[in-house]
């Protein structure tokens, strides 16, 4: 029968993966117990990475298969550290805001702005110090769903100051570039203005600032990601299941940036009557429950066609806020609790203030010129009750 002695000569054979050096000679073994045919071992190993514990595993495993019978083996190792999306760029470029939440849509019109800012408004109405940022630089539409539109930017020094509205910090594209003038966005471009929006805005400390996205998946997600800690995506989607394909290239991006998701909206998911409140299903109602499943994530809220969801687009008077007891507000704020938990669990308990600041001296973003598109449909139709 094998001792604790003959164990651990044997594992003196186990060499730390890459090193010359054995496992015992590291110090790595801290126990040994041997029960008849059975035994197991201890180890406290420096390194996080699977491959390593996988090697060691498999070879002390081939060391002890003439000894024992049965090996049991148990690995302490540190965590692996935690992939953000700006790991690579190392970049924090607005340190004082706890957490960043990306508001995207595979395609236009689904309903990502008025996502944002109800989820935004709800967030404030819950406590939170939020701001949101306009980043639909082909279409910003924040300003008018605020209340905003045509307002001046203060500038002080070379920074913009965010407007407030029901408690909410905003700084929008549209408010910093000439109405209507037409302006085409290439790469660097988008880059740039981001970076600014970001750099050249006095903003407060926030807990936590909403980011309403160009549509689709391109140069502003990747600057955006790359210059600041994202903590999370929130993806918006109408439930047919033509926007449902396009999602899934959202959410997919979400990953291979490194950012969590932290759910899916699913928007116009079903008609309610303003005149007798009955829901009706238009373009079906549900289907993101089997992709959030897919992509490991939940979703957050199913909101409905409401004609007081567009009126208050349009009137800047945001339904939440005007509207508490409707039942589109009532998701927004069940929506907007999902969401704040979630952030709670990923949001390090590092603050986002430790990672270094690069700051390097940036040109206002209040010269920029560029265009202002508003592209508010209107969503009407009846349930067929009158
Ligand atoms: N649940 C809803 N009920 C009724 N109207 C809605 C709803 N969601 C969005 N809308 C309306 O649909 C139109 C498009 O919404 P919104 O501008 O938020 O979409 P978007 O995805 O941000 O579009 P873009 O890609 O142009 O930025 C707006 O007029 C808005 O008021």
């Amino acid at each position: 029968m094998a001792t604790v002695a003959d164990i651990k000569s044997a594992l003196e054979n186990v060499k730390y993966p890459g090193f010359a050096k054995s496992i015992i000679e590291f110090g790595f073994v801290k126990d040994v117990q041997v029960d008849g045919s059975a035994c197991s071992i201890l180890l406290d190993i420096t390194s996080s990475a699977k491959e390593v514990e996988e090697q060691l595993r498999k070879e002390i495993s081939a060391v002890l298969s003439d000894l024992v019978e049965n090996v049991t083996i148990n690995i302490k190792k540190p965590q692996e550290p935690k992939q953000h999306s700006n790991s690579v760029s190392g970049k924090n470029i607005a340190p004082h805001i706890k957490n960043f939440v990306m508001v995207s849509s595979g395609k236009g019109g689904v309903g990502k702005s008025t996502t944002t800012v109800n989820l935004a408004v709800a967030a404030a109405m819950q406590g939170k110090k939020v701001g949101i940022l306009d980043a639909d630089i082909y279409g910003p539409n924040i300003p008018r769903m605020m209340g905003l539109q045509g307002k001046e930017v203060e500038v002080i020094g070379n920074k913009a100051k965010p407007f407030n509205a029901y408690g909410v910090d905003v700084m929008s594209m549209g408010s910093l570039m000439q109405e209507g003038q037409a302006l085409i966005w290439r790469g660097a471009m988008i880059m740039k203005a981001i970076e600014q929006l970001l750099r050249d805005i006095l903003w407060e400390e926030l807990d936590i600032l909403f980011i309403d996205m160009p549509p689709g998946t391109g140069d502003a997600q990747l600057t955006l990601a790359q210059s600041v800690p994202v903590t999370c995506g929130v993806n918006v989607t109408t439930p047919q299941h033509v926007a449902l394909d396009d999602s899934r290239r959202s959410l997919d991006m979400f990953s291979k940036l490194h950012i969590p998701i932290g759910g899916i909206i699913e928007n116009m998911s079903g008609f309610i009557c303003p005149k007798c409140g009955e829901e009706s299903d238009i373009f079906g109602m549900g289907t993101c429950e089997a992709l959030a499943e897919q992509y490991n994530t939940q979703v957050l809220g199913n909101l409905p066609i409401e004609p007081a969801i567009r009126e208050g687009g349009d009137a800047g008077k945001p339904v939440v806020y005007f509207q508490p007891e409707s039942e589109s507000a009532k998701r927004y704020m069940k929506a907007t609790q999902k969401l704040i938990e979630y952030i709670n669990e990923v949001s390090d308990k590092v603050e986002n203030a430790s990672i270094q600041p690069t700051t390097p001296p940036g040109v206002s973003a209040c010269s920029t010129a560029g265009a202002a598109k508003s592209s508010n449909h209107s969503h009407g139709g009846g349930c067929g009750c009158h």
